[in-house]
């Protein structure tokens, strides 16, 4: 449905998007993650042919955005981080405004607008000015222009940014809803909020994609990257003798190194339960106590922080180099 492919986006000398590539299926949620600064409103911004790429190209349908821009927007309803709304007109003129724009025939307008307004549940607000609506309301009147016309993507810039809580629900349900007869891809820097809307995850990082695949699918990355945490009742250098003897420790914090007692962490490259069983036995030959035991999951934040920061590094050390 969508291809981006080799999209590469300077900004005068700064690099936002560095050779950046993928597919997005028909039907389902895709989440755009990334730090603050990643490259995910360029990447929308170009998606939507509101900037152009350095390079590379954005195919929707199999139509260019650059070189068929009608033909590729009538499938794309884009809500930008910052939605233009015009704050003299009333909701009822300006979403009037954007149908006319999207070119809906005359004859339909007013059937879609209403439509669009009553998804967004905004017709208590139709006749108001937008520059006195809250900013939940101008955020639905934004995400009414993109959905007016329903077409078959709808892209979504941080929909839920400055949002209350109770607004950031309703926006979610909405995305849900929409999710049922449309492609929506939307950015986030929240992780839990992809983590709960999102079919498939793209991580970008610096304007690379780090890290894609469905939230589960990302979870699964976690494994082998557990922890122990652990409470032994002997000096460090004890300790150490006998986690030298295991196999599959990769690395040993020291977090409090008290009189005749020891909290450490050890990262493992192996299955953490193994290692867990491993150094249970070892502690219990040499009678050693160990009074607390902990495997630590790995969570997709953890993932998400291995994958942005070590994109990070890479760039640092290209930097030196
Ligand atoms: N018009 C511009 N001129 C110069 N630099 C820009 C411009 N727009 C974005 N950038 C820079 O490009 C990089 C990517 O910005 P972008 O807005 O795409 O990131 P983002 O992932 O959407 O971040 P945020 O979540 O903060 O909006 C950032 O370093 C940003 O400062």
């Amino acid at each position: 449905m969508i291809e981006v492919q080799h999209l590469t986006k300077k900004y005068g000398k700064h690099l936002a998007l560095d050779d950046l590539s993928f597919t997005i299926e028909k039907g389902q949620i895709y989440g755009f993650l990334g730090p603050n600064g990643a490259g995910k409103s360029t990447t929308m911004n170009i998606m939507t042919g509101y900037i152009s790429a350095t390079s590379g190209e954005v195919l929707i349908d199999g139509h260019s955005i650059l070189d068929e821009p009608e033909k590729a927007k009538k499938s794309i309803g884009y809500l930008p981080e910052i939605p233009p709304l015009y704050l003299d007109m009333t909701v009822m003129e300006y979403l009037k405004f954007v149908a006319e724009l999207k070119k809906i025939p005359k004859d339909k307008r007013s059937a879609e607008v209403r439509k669009a307004s009553t998804l967004v549940k905004l017709n208590d607000v139709s006749n108001r000015l937008i520059r006195n609506l809250s900013k939940g309301y101008k955020q639905r009147t934004g995400l009414a222009a993109a959905v007016l016309g329903f077409p078959d993507i709808i892209i979504l810039d941080e929909p839920t940014v400055g949002l209350d809580p109770k607004q950031i629900i309703e926006i979610r349900q909405l995305i849900r809803k929409l999710a049922k007869d449309h492609t929506v891809i939307l950015s986030s820097h929240i992780l839990a909020e992809v983590q709960e809307i999102c079919d498939y995850v793209l991580i970008i990082s610096k304007g690379k994609l780090v890290g894609s695949g469905t939230p589960e699918e990302l979870e699964e990355l976690s494994h082998g990257k557990d922890s122990i945490e652990l409470t032994v009742k002997s000096d460090a250098d004890t300790i150490q003798s006998v986690l030298d003897r295991i196999d599959g420790i990769q690395n040993v914090t020291w977090r409090n190194q008290g009189a005749g007692s020891c909290d450490l962490l050890v990262d493992t490259s192996k299955s953490a339960q193994e290692v867990c069983e491993d150094i249970s036995i070892a502690f219990a030959t040499e009678r050693i106590p160990v009074t607390r035991i902990n495997i630590l999951k790995a969570t997709l934040e953890d993932i998400f922080l291995e994958l942005t920061e070590s994109s990070q590094k890479d760039e640092e050390g290209e930097t030196k180099r």
